[in-house]
């Protein structure tokens, strides 16, 4: 049987992240992004083989954008597309893995959109786009929470009354699953150990960032709650804050829950400490040249990651590394070594030259030599979200 080519599809409220991944080839035979969809200046950039290109898609909505790409996707592909697989951000309590898409299904992942408000209505929207504009070929849908349900009741309960859980889904779910399990499962592979028999520490660092405690191949706990706001600081998001807050800036400022909500998901993080930039690579060089509020973000970055980290540790029997992937998890030598000078108490101590080596994709261990391992795991969501679909569609 000839490898299967599978269409993958990762679907934000302006944006559709698109991969054409064959199942022999690490490289995706065509990559790319439609960007500021629904605005004049819509574009659609792609690479394929090492070459880039770009059109104009003035005004293109989910669904114009898919039809712009499916042209695209189908030369790359050779004609031979097998199926086509969305990440969806929230599945809720429902889904321990990936499913193949039907009515059903779709109205579940509806049904929690009001946990996810800004992820999985854009998701839904690059679905149903998808369906009407092939309908013949198998569609799956997977989702960032479905590693996350084997927590354990005591990591995903908050200390709120039990009916606000019961009635309302009020609780911890976690997401990044697909890339926290993808890295893990490597690391052990890179380590010589079992993955089924291995303790991880786990840290995503994109523009959402989460940590996860992985024991003996299952999520046991992880920084993200009820929504992809809760715990590190983030691009523009701001992690934890006190409670309290919505109703200090209400009662003190007269903000409403649309600005607080705002200010929270985008406006704060590394741009809202910095004053700058939400990119770590601008704040790394304005740091390099005295910007004290991109200094200062960096700091807060790496001390509320390693705090995160040493508490997640909790959920370990022993620890057989610490993983960093994400942009800035396989690109920062900087946040990598900041965020490990706080872990001494975990043992975890860097060498230099393996920390610098391990940059633009290259993996690798970056510890001291008697020290526990850590690792540089470059994340590959496409290419997981490829294999499980495969794995759906031959059952
Ligand atoms: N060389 C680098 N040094 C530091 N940070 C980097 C580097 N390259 C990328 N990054 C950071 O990675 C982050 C984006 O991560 P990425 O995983 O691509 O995001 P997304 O969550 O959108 O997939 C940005 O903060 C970016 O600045
Ligand atoms: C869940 C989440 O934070 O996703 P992303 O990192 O793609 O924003
Ligand atoms: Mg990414």
């Amino acid at each position: 049987m000839p490898a299967r080519n599978i269409l993958v599809i990762n679907c934000g409220s302006s944006s559709i992240k698109f991969a054409l991944v064959n199942e022999a080839h690490s490289q995706f035979a065509l990559s790319g992004i439609a960007e500021r969809l629904g605005h004049p200046e819509a574009l659609l950039r792609w690479q394929r083989g090492g070459e880039q290109d770009s059109l104009m898609i003035p005004g293109a909505d989910h669904r114009a954008a898919l039809a712009q790409l499916l042209p695209l996707v189908q030369g790359a592909a050779g004609g031979k597309l097998h199926g086509i697989g969305h990440r969806v951000v929230h599945g809720g309590e429902r889904f321990t893995r990936a499913h193949r898409i039907d009515a059903q299904v779709l109205e579940a992942i509806r049904a929690t959109a009001p946990l996810a408000p800004l992820h999985n209505p854009a998701n839904l929207l690059g679905i149903e786009a998808a369906l009407k504009l092939y309908p013949t070929l198998p569609q799956v849908a997977v989702f960032d929470t479905a590693f996350h349900q084997t927590l354990p009741e005591h990591a995903f309960r908050y200390a709120l009354p039990e009916s606000l859980y019961r009635e309302h889904g009020l609780r911890r779910y976690g997401f990044h699953g697909t890339s926290h399990r993808y890295v893990s499962h490597r690391a052990a592979e890179m380590a010589g150990l079992a993955f089924g028999d291995s303790s991880w520490l786990s840290a995503h660092l994109g523009n959402g960032c989460s940590t996860c405690a992985i024991v003996n191949g299952q999520s046991r706990d992880t920084s993200m709650g009820l929504t992809p706001l809760e715990g590190l600081a983030m691009g523009t998001r701001s992690g934890d804050v006190d409670p309290n807050l919505h109703a200090h800036l209400n009662r003190s400022l007269g903000w409403s829950l649309e600005r607080i909500e705002r200010l929270l998901n985008h406006e704060s993080g590394l741009l809202g400490l910095s004053g700058l930039s939400n990119d770590m690579r601008s704040l790394e060089q304005a740091r390099d040249q005295g910007h004290a509020g991109a200094t200062l973000a960096i700091e807060v970055f790496c001390y509320r990651l390693a705090k995160s980290l040493a508490a997640l540790s909790c959920a370990l029997p022993q620890l057989d590394g610490l993983i960093f992937t994400g942009g800035i998890g396989e690109n920062s030598p900087l946040v990598r070594s900041k965020t490990v000078t706080h872990l001494k108490l975990l043992n975890l101590s860097l060498d230099k030259a393996a920390n610098a080596r391990c940059i633009r994709g290259v993996a690798g261990a970056i510890h001291t030599q008697g020290h526990p391992r850590v690792l540089v795991v470059p994340t590959n969501e496409e290419r997981q979200i490829a294999l499980d679909t495969l794995t759906l569609l031959d059952h």
